[in-house]
């Protein structure tokens, strides 16, 4: 009979781990299998321990469904209800292994850890150094050159989703380059996308429960998007790929918008169970009129970067092949033009529905508050969990 002795692991971001507290155990369940022995499991487990990167809320779903497996066997313990987010997702992760026989899943397990491994961590650093690309575990790369300040996110594996971190370097980011020398600040992504939106696990993995998430996320988005709408200096999009929510509704905020023609725009707000934001509510019906704007916010059709461009959302669109050389081409001619003169135009322009759109913000940010905790917003959100935790 296996004697368990459950205890919390000290590792990787504190938070998260409030969040799949997915136990490490002291196990001995008797004689060795045939394949990964109990000592292997045993090793593996201490191996977790040891991580110094956090491995994501996917993998850590993985390896509680295989170390449930191989102790408890399959799952047969009742479904978590549906605003019980993390128990739920851990279960379903669980459930979803069948009837994997024990062995196997203690195999599976003593695998991928053995895959997380310190030794594979340092064979791809050691790669990134060979590569000289010093920022690469960075999420947001900033540089300055040529009067420009360039703002990379830089999350390519994720699709460069916007963590609850992100959103606070992001603000601090733009306080200073209103003040730093550049003449223009300009938002990109790294790898094929240019944003995915807010990042799906943010609300999953909060410390404090779903509750103090949405009123942090309430206070955090209202300030991120304060920095957008009081940005003195022009504000460009490079969008080198698809975006999505509130990567999309942001442009509205930006004084120009430059798409690659493999970019789409895309907020399926209503599929997600949430609202609009970033000022979208007021900026999208005033550019592209009442019925194009219902169309994206409330029902999620997806444009093509030539239907934003119609609809006044971008300013031109660029073939792929020669985006990135026509546009920053472009922009470091513009980045030469009188910075006084930009600011002031900027600030006329501006000054005009200033007032109007810090109201619409904070409005929008009630409402997202609300949405957040409301069932169809929860069940869309772990839809979108469960379905990554079972692969
Ligand atoms: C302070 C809080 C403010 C909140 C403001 C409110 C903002 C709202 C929004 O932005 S709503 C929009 C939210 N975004 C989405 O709904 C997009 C979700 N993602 C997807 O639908 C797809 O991932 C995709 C279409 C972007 C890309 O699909 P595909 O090409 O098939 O790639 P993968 O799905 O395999 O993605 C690769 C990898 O990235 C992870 N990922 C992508 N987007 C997100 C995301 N938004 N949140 C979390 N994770 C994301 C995905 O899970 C994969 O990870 P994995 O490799 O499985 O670990």
């Amino acid at each position: 009979m296996a004697a368990v002795t459950l205890r919390r692991a000290r590792c990787w971001c504190p938070s998260l781990l409030q969040v799949f507290r997915f136990p490490v155990a002291q196990v001995h369940l008797g004689r060795p299998t045939m394949r990964a022995s109990q000592q292997d499991f045993e090793n593996a487990m201490n191996q977790v321990k040891l991580l110094k990167q956090d491995p994501g809320n996917q993998v850590k779903l993985k390896l509680y469904a295989l170390y449930k497996q191989a102790t408890d066997g399959p799952c047969n313990v009742p479904k978590p209800g549906v605003f019980d987010l993390v128990n739920k997702a851990k279960w379903e992760a669980w459930n979803s292994l069948g009837n994997l026989p024990k062995e196997t899943a203690r195999q599976n397990y003593v695998d991928l850890v053995s895959s997380l491994s310190p030794s594979s961590e340092a064979s791809s650093q050691g790669k990134r150094g060979a590569d000289e690309k010093v920022q690469e575990s960075k999420d947001i790369v900033v540089t300055s050159e040529d009067g420009i300040t360039k703002i990379m996110l830089n999350r390519p594996a994720k699709k460069n989703a916007l963590t609850f971190e992100m959103y606070k370097e992001i603000i601090l980011t733009l306080k200073n380059a209103s003040t730093d020398n550049s003449a223009i600040a300009v938002f990109t992504g790294a790898g094929d996308y240019y944003c995915s939106g807010n990042d799906l696990t943010n609300f999953t993995s909060a410390a404090g429960g779903m509750e103090e998430a949405a009123n942090q996320g309430a206070v955090v988005l209202r300030e991120f998007v304060n920095s957008f709408i009081d940005f003195p200096k022009p504000l460009v999009a490079v969008v080198n790929g698809p975006a999505v929510g509130i990567a999309v509704t942001l442009l509205g905020l930006f004084d120009a918008v430059y798409a690659s023609d493999k970019a789409t725009f895309h907020t399926p707000f209503s599929h997600l169970g949430q609202s609009p934001e970033a000022c979208s509510s007021y900026t999208f019906p005033k550019m592209m009129g009442s019925a194009k704007a219902t169309e994206m916010l409330l029902f999620g059709k997806k444009l093509t970067a030539r239907e934003a461009w119609a609809q006044g959302l971008v300013s031109e669109v660029f073939p792929d092949s020669t985006f990135e050389k026509e546009v920053w081409t472009r922009l470091r001619a513009y980045a030469k033009l009188p910075p006084n003169s930009m600011r002031i135009s900027k600030e006329l322009i501006r000054n005009n529905e200033k007032e109007k759109l810090h109201a619409v913000n904070a409005e929008e940010c009630t409402t997202l508050k609300a949405r957040w905790l409301s069932e169809e917003c929860i069940n869309a959100i772990m839809n979108f969990v469960s379905r990554k935790a079972k692969l």
